[in-house]
């Protein structure tokens, strides 16, 4: 895991009810726990950072005290620096405690001449851990010089201190431990940092279901691009839309807008000049190029390859209509772009037109499917009833494998299958079977992905966001709303809840 992912986790597991302060008290217990495994009884110094790193600590010294040992706190700041919630909470009941017969000793050093040599049994990290950002500060750079003179044994919580969460490499100095206890899941840094750092590596659970890890929440709006303020124009996702007929011009629109309100720069649709009006008159942020003809046929190839060049994503299918010279069209041109390398995303009309054995083997393509389309596009025979919701997800899931691409099944529950991957997104409401919906999606996934955002990301994010836009439309409108008015609730759905909120 990298330190995303587990912000990601940690939100998501919030979502799901469990709230930050239960994770600290299993992950500071876990410490605790480990360390009796080690030795019985005997003294511990913890030197504890400001963070949830910190925090973990405060915990660690409270169970530590209750297995019988002798417990100092060394807080590396003064309290008011204490920033998470949880761990401040976590302090101010040590410091309740510290009247208390139990042995435990408080120290607040404010700079680096206040540290003097532990003389303990056992040293527990919990400096710094997945937030570390830039060099070290004082007084952490010399407690971690001071830790590492010592011969007692080292315990790091989370990750030594100094070692970079992500890569495992270490910009300054960090703490040499014997053992790390490590949170839910090992994390990408420790396996690649050095051993002589780490230790032995101790991945302890601290109550985060595996659901946390499937079902989509506002945690992967952690996810999203962070604008650079240096950005200009056409770095932030280009996309060419590639559909519209004479009587579907509404689709490729809706697509359209739904890729601009969800971020990306520029969105071009390539159309038949029958949808080319309608659809330049929805919105003067469309740039629409329309080609000679009623439907999109062949003819119209070169012209629209050119226009594939330029941009980061095409979306093919919307509102393509049937005719059989559209699917000869939707076939080659998939072929062309294939061979550039770009990602596609394939919805609604390009669904039932282009065939599975062209674009089977493609890794970059991202299919948006609802039930029928996927049975018809995996030409399943019989239909599949199963009433198990699990059975059901399995079922699919292998049949979305005939493909190397990512499968975005959509229903009640979103089903998004890429390889082993399997997402989940329960968000949206009855309201979305209005038509349209599907094109927001379609949108939205391009413009995640146009954007920078992987595969599994771009997709599942894009129908966590698109389901959320459908509740926060349903609430103002009621069942009635259409997917015009859904896409203005986009940028709301993109809106990352703060941690300490609980998010509703
Ligand atoms: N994400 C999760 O699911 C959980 C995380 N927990 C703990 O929370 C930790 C992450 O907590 P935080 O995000 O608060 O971050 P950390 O506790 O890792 O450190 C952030 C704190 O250290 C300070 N700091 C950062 N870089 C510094 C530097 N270079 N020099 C000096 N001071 C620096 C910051 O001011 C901040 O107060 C994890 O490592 C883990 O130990 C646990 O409570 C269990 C649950
Ligand atoms: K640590």
């Amino acid at each position: 895991m990298k330190p995303i992912d587990m912000m990601v986790t940690d939100l998501n597991a919030e979502y799901l009810g469990i709230p930050r302060l239960s994770l600290m008290e299993n992950a500071g217990k876990a410490v605790a726990q480990e360390i009796n495994k080690l030795i019985d009884s005997g003294s511990v110094t913890i030197f504890a950072g400001t963070g949830g790193n910190g925090g973990d600590g405060f915990v660690a010294a409270r169970h530590l005290l209750n297995m019988g040992f002798k417990v100092e706190v060394i807080l590396l700041a003064h309290p008011s620096r204490v920033r998470s919630e949880e761990a401040k909470k976590n302090w101010e009941v040590l410091e309740k405690m510290k009247f208390s017969p139990a042995p435990l000793e408080l120290r607040i050093i404010r700079d680096s001449s206040q540290l003097k040599p532990p003389n303990t049994s056992v040293i527990v990290d919990a400096i710094l851990g997945t937030g570390i950002k830039g060099r070290l500060r004082e007084p952490i750079r010399s407690a971690i010089k001071l830790i590492n003179k010592s011969k007692a044994l080292k315990v790091a919580v989370d990750i030594p201190s100094g070692v970079e969460p992500e890569t495992g490499e270490v910009a300054d100095v960090a703490v040499e431990a014997d053992y790390t206890v490590t949170f839910h899941r090992m994390k990408d840094g420790l396996k690649m940092a050095d051993p002589t750092l780490t230790g032995e590596i101790i991945v302890s659970d601290i109550g985060i279901p595996p659901m946390c890890e499937i079902f989509t929440g506002p945690g992967d709006l952690l996810r999203l691009p962070k604008r650079k303020s240096s950005t200009h124009k056409g770095e932030n996702g280009r996309i060419l839309i590639i559909g519209g007929s004479a009587q579907y011009s509404g689709a490729p629109a809706l697509a359209g807008l739904a890729a601009l309100k969800s971020g990306a720069d520029l969105v071009t649709i390539a159309c038949p000049e029958s949808a080319m009006i309608p659809i330049k008159s929805y919105s003067l942020d469309l740039i629409v190029k329309g080609f000679p003809g009623d439907h999109i046929n062949t003819k119209m190839l070169k012209g629209m390859l050119k226009m594939v060049e330029r941009v980061d994503c095409i979306l093919i299918g919307c509102g393509g209509g049937l005719e059989p010279e559209t699917g000869d069209a939707f076939d080659l041109l998939v072929q062309e772009i294939m061979k550039m390398g770009k990602p596609i995303v394939i919805d609604a009309d390009g669904l039932k037109l282009i065939k599975k054995d062209t674009i089977k083997d493609y890794h970059n393509i991202i299919l948006t499917p609802h039930e029928g389309e996927f049975k018809k596009f995996f030409s399943l025979k019989s239909p599949i009833i199963i009433k198990d919701f699990k059975e059901k997800v399995t079922a699919y899931h292998s049949i979305a494998n005939n493909i190397k691409g990512l499968v975005l099944l959509k229903g009640p529950v979103d089903m998004i299958f890429q390889g082993e991957k399997v997402r989940l997104n329960t968000t949206g409401t009855p309201g979305m079977t209005v038509g349209g919906t599907g094109d927001c999606l379609a949108g939205i996934t391009a413009s995640l992905w146009a954007q920078g955002l992987s595969t599994m990301d771009a997709a599942a994010l894009a129908a966590f966001i698109n389901g959320r836009a459908g509740e926060l439309a349903e609430e103002e409108y009621g069942y009635g709303f259409t997917a015009s008015e859904m896409i203005d609730f986009i940028p709301r759905a993109m809106s990352i809840p703060s941690t300490t909120s609980g998010i509703t």
